[in-house]
């Protein structure tokens, strides 16, 4: 297979090439080739072979001498260059981080734990769009992916807790200079004991309201949060809202449509995204049982018990950022009745969330 990748040097494209690298992928690949939007000719990654000079991501020729193109490179570039791709004949398989193509009908969202069955069906009849899910959906699902494939699940409501990384690079940046800004504006204060914590908290405030940079995110982040994300729609929703739904059912290959609403928030975590949730089940189940499906699910599943010192311990971005685990914990009922289940589940955005199911999916395609 010659394999061509677009945006590998990017913060998913990066992440990708590490896992590929730890997962050796590349020696399994025939013919890994690069493409670039800005250094034609320029060196190559390091990927443990020779490989040829990065070729131009816009050239539909080069492009279509590939059998499979794995891009991270972002919706605008998609959306230049893959109907042209298309409409010049190239029959490949196009496998996509960016949003842009998920709910069209013939592309399947790709998360292999928990949707291996409706990607074999995909294969089989033909499809060469595989596109991988929003972050919030994807960690959701590795997560409750048990309960969802028991049948389980009448609904869920889901409120996020979204690291920077969602946003790129520059967000995260923008997080630590706005921590930055932050400390040095009552450094001093902090430094001596004896200063009033009232007058370091009215000077924070007026410095989150004034100096922290808003470039990126349009409002403070360090210190705060946003309750918004993606663009607005008609309905109230946020577009990060809208996706809930719309992707959990079309991964999963729902016929009948499981609701999923909630809110989504930024905080300021670096990349481990968040969320807690009410599940309503279809049936009062015992505690015991639950777990036992929760944990059913896939090999990723961490599961941290309803104890306070272990959850603050385990359930945490500090414990969970950088690693392919999924932490599902605060899995209790709920005062509204037995059906009801509260569960706290967190990722990593960049494996799970971005990277991980694209090489996965990739995977699939070179072993099949
Ligand atoms: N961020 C996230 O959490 C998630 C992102 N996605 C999707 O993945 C896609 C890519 O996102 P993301 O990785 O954040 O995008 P980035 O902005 O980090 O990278 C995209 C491209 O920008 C170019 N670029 C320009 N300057 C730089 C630089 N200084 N360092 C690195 N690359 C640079 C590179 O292209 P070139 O080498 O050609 O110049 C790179 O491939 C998007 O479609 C996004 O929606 C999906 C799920 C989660
Ligand atoms: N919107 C997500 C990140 C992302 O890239 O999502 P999507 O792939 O659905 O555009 C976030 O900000 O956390």
């Amino acid at each position: 297979m010659r394999v061509g990748f677009v945006g590998w040097r990017g913060m998913v494209g990066s992440v990708l090439m590490q896992r590929m690298r730890e997962e050796n992928d590349f020696a399994v690949i025939d013919e890994p080739v690069f493409f670039t939007t800005s250094n034609v000719g320029g060196a190559a990654p390091d990927v443990g072979r020779d490989v040829p000079p990065l070729k131009d991501a816009r050239n539909i020729d080069e492009l279509k001498a590939m059998d499979a193109i794995v891009t991270c490179q972002g919706g605008d570039y998609t959306t230049e260059v893959y109907a042209k791709l298309r409409e010049a004949g190239w029959n490949g398989y196009w496998i996509d981080a960016a949003s842009t193509l998920r709910m069209e009908d013939n592309a399947i969202i790709v998360l292999d734990p928990v949707n291996r069955d409706v990607i074999d069906a995909g294969l089989a009849n033909g499809v060469k769009d595989f596109i991988g899910g929003n972050c919030t959906n994807s960690i959701m699902l590795m997560g409750m992916g048990g309960l969802f494939r028991a049948g389980l699940v009448e609904w869920v409501s889901s409120m996020t807790y979204q690291a920077a990384s969602g946003g790129g690079a520059n967000h995260m940046r923008e997080l630590l200079k706005g921590m930055g800004v932050v400390h040095a504006a009552v450094a001093d204060e902090l430094a001596t004991p004896a200063s009033a914590i009232l007058d370091i908290d009215r000077k924070v405030a007026a410095t989150i309201r004034e100096d922290v940079p808003t470039e990126f995110f349009g409002a403070p982040l360090a210190g705060g949060l946003i309750p918004w994300i993606d663009k607005q729609l008609d309905n109230g929703q946020s577009k990060e809202e809208w996706k809930g739904q719309a992707e959990v059912n079309k991964i999963l290959g729902n016929t009948t449509t499981i609701p999923v609403d909630g809110l989504c928030v930024r905080i300021g975590a670096m990349r481990c995204h968040s969320l807690a949730l009410t599940v309503k089940l279809k049936k009062d189940l015992p505690l015991a049982e639950i777990e036992a499906i929760i944990k059913s699910g896939n090999d990723w599943v961490k599961w941290v018990p309803n104890d306070r010192d272990i959850t603050v311990k385990e359930l945490t971005p500090a414990a969970i950022t950088g690693g392919l685990q999924i932490g599902v914990g605060r899995v209790r009922k709920l005062n509204m009745g037995g059906e009801y289940l509260s569960a706290f589940v967190i990722g990593d955005q960049l494996l799970w969330g971005a990277a991980e199911p694209l090489r996965r999916m990739l995977r699939i395609l070179i072993e099949r």
